[in-house]
């Protein structure tokens, strides 16, 4: 299996993607097939999306600018959480895209994980190279610039992949690694997803590589701070999603049971160079939909996010200062039926503001299922919840990846 380079193919799978959440390749079951079968490789995080090609973006609102929500105090009365609740259905149902305001990550977390950033990132190129995502059967690390790419193209960035810190299965001992063990027949499991005793995407689990201390003093404390601050956001809107659907708050935990697939990747977009294939195009990541349940996206105030609304026009979605950019992926489009949105977005890169201009930062956050979570669509929805566009006659419509189009690259013979 190949950890260089990862590919948004032109089309993905329904089940989850490979991008956010490769190992999970378990197909989700439409009520009826969609016949549409086919896919292709897709790079961990994301599925590729033409733009013209997206049958939520054509049923999503005309937003021009991406609505910005004020989270109630975590010590809100039951009133004030409410009216939050009916806000969030209607952006979830038509834009699948907001900025969170009031958010409870502190100001000093966000501005040290950005500034720890960018001191990783200006490290010489051998250094970062020593953490290199090749070397880690989980796929964390770094990746160097343009390694990964969209539809063939290259995404203009370098980055750091992280996940849950965890011991790689089979390094652990007693109650861990049962805890860990999976039993894929208990989880309605397909054996193609098996390697020896366990699922392929036990691969997953696994430590993070940090930089030596010396060598960037204080990046693994503040990168840790901001992702434990993340989970915790993520828990509470997960649960403020259920609301929001007429559900009981705690209806997701069993796609979760306390074992978060977290992806989380710290990105520094440079501009791209005249002539190269990215600057052609200008784009530091292509067109696409997140694959998961929730995606948080940090961003320092250099700009790029670009997300797509019913018309196919590009909205920029600009930093808001102290807010978090939140978009819901493809599983829980899925899971609701197509009812909530998972959005195409992109990353223009600053190519046409001329060389010299600074890289662009963020840190996107990917809180999804469990690795051995099967994701279904909901039997039928709370009848409370109306459609603001034709209700889709097939779940599979939903669904933006072929069947097991996702699945991990070298099980399926392309
Ligand atoms: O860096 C960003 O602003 C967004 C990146 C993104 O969409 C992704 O990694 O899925
Ligand atoms: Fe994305």
């Amino acid at each position: 299996m190949s950890t260089a380079a990862f590919s948004r193919g032109p089309c993905a799978t329904a089940s989850t993607s490979a991008s956010t959440s490769p190992a999970r390749a378990r197909r989700i079951a439409p009520r009826r097939p969609s016949g549409r079968a086919r896919g292709s490789r897709t790079r961990r995080g994301a599925s590729p999306r033409a733009p013209e090609a997206s049958a939520a973006s054509a049923a999503t609102s005309t937003f021009s600018a991406l609505p910005v929500l004020q989270l109630p105090d975590e010590d809100c009365t039951p009133e004030e959480e409410a009216a939050f609740c009916v806000r969030l259905r209607d952006v979830c149902h038509t834009v699948g895209f907001f900025y969170v305001a009031n958010h409870g990550i502190a100001p000093k977390v966000t501005v040290d994980v950005l500034e720890a950033s960018r001191a990783f990132f200006a490290l010489p190129h051998d250094v970062k190279q020593g953490i290199a995502n090749v070397n880690s059967p989980a796929f964390r690390g770094y990746v160097r610039l343009g390694a990964e790419n969209t539809a063939g193209r290259p995404d203009w960035r370098e980055q750091i992949e992280m996940g849950v810190e965890a011991d790689a299965p089979g390094e652990e001992t007693g109650a861990e690694a049962d805890a860990a063990g999976v039993d894929a027949d208990a989880a309605g499991g397909v054996d193609a997803y098996t390697a020896g005793d366990r699922p392929v995407y036990d691969v997953l689990v696994g430590p993070n590589q940090w930089p030596e201390e010396s060598a960037c003093p204080g990046f693994r404390r503040r990168v840790t701070a901001f992702l434990d601050d993340a989970a915790s956001l993520s828990r509470r809107l997960m649960e403020l999603l259920a609301l929001s659907l007429d559900l009981p708050r705690d209806f997701f935990d069993d796609d979760f049971r306390g074992r978060p697939n977290v992806q989380a990747k710290i990105a520094s977009c440079p501009s791209a160079p005249e002539g190269s294939p990215s600057s052609a195009s200008s784009f530091g990541v292509g067109a696409h939909t997140d694959s998961g349940y929730l995606s948080l996206l940090l961003q320092d105030d250099v700009g790029g996010l670009q997300v797509q609304n019913g018309h196919g026009e590009w909205i920029d979605a600009m930093p808001i200062d102290g807010t978090l950019v939140v978009n819901l992926g493809e599983m829980l489009q899925l899971r609701t039926r197509g009812y909530y949105l998972a959005t195409p977005h992109r990353v223009v890169s600053k190519a046409a503001s001329g060389a010299g201009s600074p890289p662009r930062l963020s840190v996107p956050y990917f809180w999804n299922p469990r690795l051995d979570a099967v994701i279904e669509p909901m039997e039928s929805l709370p009848e409370t919840l109306t459609w603001l566009r034709p209700e889709p006659e097939d779940v599979a419509e939903t669904r933006s990846h072929g069947d097991g189009g996702n699945r991990l690259i070298g099980l399926t013979p392309r």
